[in-house]
């Protein structure tokens, strides 16, 4: 897993990398151009390209300035440079610079008023005008810069940070800074880039290794965690010789009604694939057929208000909530579930179940794993105005009740009661249909009852789910639920080689 930092630790990990690797600031700044450059010359392989790359008077318009003439070095034919000076203050680096550009046959224009940028023509900008050094809402003429950028028929690259945007902190409703369509940034995402509001400021964004102390990143405090695969690796536990099915647990799905059986289906295929040594999906009667037609290795245990509790004490790990239904019959086999004292897997109507109930909310065991979407996750705790607000309240809560949140969307944010937030980048659009958050409560329910901590099934659950996704996704224009269950031993399988 990868430490992310804010902004102004990722300055100290300059400063700490300037200090202790004896590379002078300038040179870091050089290595940071390179880097860009390297992955600019495979986004814009058209030597003849228009490319105006736009520099701030701070490291980001260094930044901006070196990657000006490493582009002329390239045989890129028409670069030309605008000197964005709006302020009195300019870096030692962004000086140096200047004057080493200055050598090459490069057209520098200096701006000082919106109105000066008139005739810029371009195919390609790259935005080099305010980094991670943002202090401050854009105004004035720096917003207009940004608000001309924008209307621009061009393809923007920003530096590091799209001009404008937050590195992290909640997005403002209202972005007045330049939208990018790459953003190119160094070492470390930043934190904002996962929260859905940055569709306003970037499209996609690649990360580039600068060199700075890795070691030095990964030891400071830091609540924001992005799993990485290096890191999943390490958790996937081996099947051990001599082992049976007993070894690999009990897994109990409480899911499914009349009109949603598929999403108990689903979740008892997830939880199978994902390797549990026994399944049973407690589900209505009416289910039976279909649960032992389509997925036979699964038990079946009819559901009614008389369900005998005692048994599932010997159970290993138990799901309730996909297409279970919101009737008071449920409301009560979940609360017989919240009085077992184990940690439960809590997910679709268990969780409409529970935002009408706040005493059982409040009462679940610690340890257990809610997998809310926005709605269901606003419905428990109430409308969020933003995402950072919503993965405040999910933290806060974690830690509170020791509970643990696993708030899905694009980038799923798993929120331990340890404070950390792991970031969970695997997944893709394909995979946006019914049915899937299903078999994530599935998959994270076989890894349950496979004896994994609740923490560890469920950020390994979220990036298995989303791998799956991504591996499908490569040869299908979408990926459907039943598919992403089949796919998940042959994930775990590629990981682990
Ligand atoms: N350090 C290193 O070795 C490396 C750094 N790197 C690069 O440095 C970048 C960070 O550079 P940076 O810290 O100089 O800040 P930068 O974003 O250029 O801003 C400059 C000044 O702008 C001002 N300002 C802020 N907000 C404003 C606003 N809304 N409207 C108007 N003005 C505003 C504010 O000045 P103030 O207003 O405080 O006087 C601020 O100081 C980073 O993103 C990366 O590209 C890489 O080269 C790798 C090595
Ligand atoms: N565009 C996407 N990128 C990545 N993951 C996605 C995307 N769309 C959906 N998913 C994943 O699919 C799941 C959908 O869950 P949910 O909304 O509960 O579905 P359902 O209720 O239909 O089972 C989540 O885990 C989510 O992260």
């Amino acid at each position: 897993m990868k430490n992310l930092l804010t902004s102004s630790q990722m300055r100290n990990a300059d400063a700490y990398t300037i200090k202790h690797q004896s590379i002078s600031s300038i040179n870091l700044m050089e290595k940071a151009a390179k880097a860009f450059v390297k992955v600019f010359k495979k986004e814009v392989p058209n030597k003849e390209a228009r490319i105006s790359i736009l520099c701030g008077q701070g490291n980001n318009g260094g930044d901006g300035l070196a990657i000006a003439r490493l582009l002329y070095g390239e045989n890129y034919k028409e670069i030309a440079v605008y000197l964005i000076d709006f302020s009195e203050n300019q870096s030692e680096d962004n000086k140096k610079n200047i004057k080493r550009l200055l050598k090459f046959k490069i057209p520098v224009v200096i701006i000082k008023g919106i109105e000066e940028l008139k005739n810029l023509q371009a195919d390609i900008i790259v935005d080099a005008i305010l980094g991670s050094g943002l202090n401050k809402p854009l105004q004035g003429n720096y917003a207009d810069t940004a608000s001309f950028v924008n209307d621009l028929n061009a393809k923007v690259i920003a530096v590091d940070v799209p001009t404008g945007f937050n590195s992290e902190g909640g997005i403002a409703e209202k972005y007045s800074g330049i939208k990018a369509d790459l953003t190119i940034c160094f070492q470390r995402p930043k934190i904002n880039f996962f929260f859905p509001e940055s569709v306003k400021a970037l499209s996609r964004f690649k990360v580039v290794d600068i060199g700075l102390d890795e070691n030095f990143i990964e030891n400071q405090k830091s609540e924001w965690k992005l799993t990485t695969e290096q890191g999943i690796k390490k958790l996937i536990k081996p099947r051990k010789n001599f082992s049976h099915k007993g070894t690999y647990g009990h897994a109990l799905i409480v899911a499914g009604n009349n009109t949603t059986m598929g999403a108990a289906l689903l979740a008892a295929s997830a939880c199978i694939h994902s390797g549990a040594g026994l399944t049973t999906v407690c589900l209505p009667q009416s289910g039976l057929i279909a649960l032992n037609t389509s997925l036979p290795e699964a038990m079946a245990l009819p559901r009614n208000q008389h369900l005998a509790m005692e048994a599932f004490d010997k159970l290993s790990a138990i799901a309730v909530g996909p297409g279970l239904g919101i009737e008071e019959e449920n409301e009560e086999i979940l609360e017989k579930l919240v009085n077992l004292r184990k940690p439960l897997v809590l997910d679709a109507d268990a969780l409409t179940l529970l935002s009408q109930r706040g005493d059982l909310l409040y009462e679940l065991p610690a340890q257990s794993i809610l997998t809310p979407h926005m709605k269901e996750f606003d419905r428990l705790f109430g409308e969020h105005k933003n995402w950072w607000k919503r993965v405040e309240t999910a933290r806060r809560e974690a830690v509170e009740r020791g509970l643990i949140f696993v708030l899905k969307n694009q980038y799923t944010f798993v929120c331990l009661p340890d404070g950390d937030v792991h970031i969970n980048s695997t997944g893709n659009p394909a995979m946006a249909s019914g049915g899937m958050g299903d078999v994530l409560t599935g998959i994270i329910t076989g890894l349950m009852a496979q004896s994994y901590s609740s923490a560890d099934a469920a950020i390994l659950g979220a990036y298995l789910h989303g791998k799956a996704g991504d591996e499908l996704a490569k040869k299908r224009f979408t990926v459907s639920a039943s598919q992403l269950a089949l796919q998940i031993p042959k994930t775990i399988k590629r990981i682990i080689k």
